[in-house]
């Protein structure tokens, strides 16, 4: 690249050290990978309703940052290009090198991290139900996701077709993190070691159904897209860890496997008003397309989507 690379390093919020790519103007260093074309930015505590949350582009006298949650979310940010180019050959959330914007210490205290359509927001957390949001893999993966979800299925946020667009990112997220099937446990309550978000393997942990027949219908969180994306969620794990449920069982295929169907069915076959059933048979069509029509891979689907109740 003819751009000449130049190294930072800082300590993330859990306290590991981390390197990335920066940029020098004049006598100061930014967070501004230009060769990714992945910038970070101080919110500066702006709250996450307002209309334009403008932020100043993280900056540093030496190469070293002090921010840690400045560090993890340029670091982070880096390694999910890294992932969606090497994994699937995509070029940035758009597949058009688009840039990619993060904002970190949003709001006050705030528990949430989010995707707005054109940039990556990240809260501090209020140090007991989160610490800074931007301080794990799977939630920087996550939210990146659903920046891909925006410009390839663009599946709607509400009812079956957000718990689909939530467990998207959940699945790239685990994917990308490639040692759990947890959702958040880095940056999740602090204070109780083990715990997460949300668990693919075992959704009922933290209150989310495994089954169709067990799906929220009511109207709080859109419609339950944190809910109901645990049945989905669920199916995702079974193709690949394999597992039984509801008297299915189902032979796993793989974690490599897995996320190339499911990625496929984003860009290929999911649309903005994809229902749970549409979900299953996009999944069966991208297997097929990979794996042949009366592969394992195949039939790891059908008994997936069988043990959740999608049929
Ligand atoms: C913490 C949080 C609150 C509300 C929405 C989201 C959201 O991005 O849907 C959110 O972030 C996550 O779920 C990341 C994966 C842990
Ligand atoms: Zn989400």
């Amino acid at each position: 690249n003819i751009l000449q690379e130049l190294t930072g390093n800082g300590k993330g919020v859990k306290g590991d050290e981390k390197k990335f790519e920066i940029s020098k103007e004049g006598n100061l260093y930014y967070l501004n990978d230009k060769i990714r074309k992945i910038s970070t930015y101080d919110a500066q505590n702006q709250h996450e309703n307002s209309p334009i949350i403008s932020g100043k582009l993280v900056s540093s006298k030496t190469t070293t940052f002090s921010d840690p949650s400045s560090v993890d979310a340029h670091a982070y940010a880096e390694r999910t290009y890294d992932f969606y180019k090497k994994t699937f050959n995509r070029d940035s959330y758009d597949a058009k090198s688009s840039p990619i914007k993060s904002y970190i210490h949003v709001g006050e205290k705030w528990n949430n991290a989010a995707w707005d359509g054109e940039k990556m927001l990240y809260g501090d957390g209020d140090g007991k139900t989160f610490i800074s949001l931007a301080g794990a893999l799977d939630v920087i993966a996550h939210e990146l996701t659903h920046a891909v979800t925006q410009f390839t299925a663009n599946l709607q946020y509400r009812d079956e077709p957000g718990a689909l667009n939530e467990s998207m990112s959940d699945i790239m997220g685990v994917m990308i993190d490639d040692n759990d099937w947890l959702i958040g446990e880095d940056v999740y309550t602090p204070n109780k070691p083990g715990d997460a978000l949300r668990s693919m393997s075992n959704p009922k942990k933290y209150n989310q159904p495994d089954h169709y027949d067990d799906r929220y219908t009511g109207y709080q969180d859109n419609g339950g897209v944190h809910i109901n994306s645990g049945i989905n969620n669920k199916a995702a794990y079974l193709i690949a860890a394999g597992g039984k449920q509801s008297s299915v069982t189902v032979d796993g295929i793989g974690r490599v496997k897995t996320r190339a169907i499911y990625y496929r069915a984003l860009t290929e076959y999911l649309t903005a008003t994809s229902q749970f059933i549409d979900m299953r048979d996009a999944a069966i069509q991208s297997a097929k397309d990979l794996y042949g029509a009366n592969s394992k891979e195949v039939k790891a689907v059908k008994q997936a989507y069988d043990a959740v109740g999608v049929v």
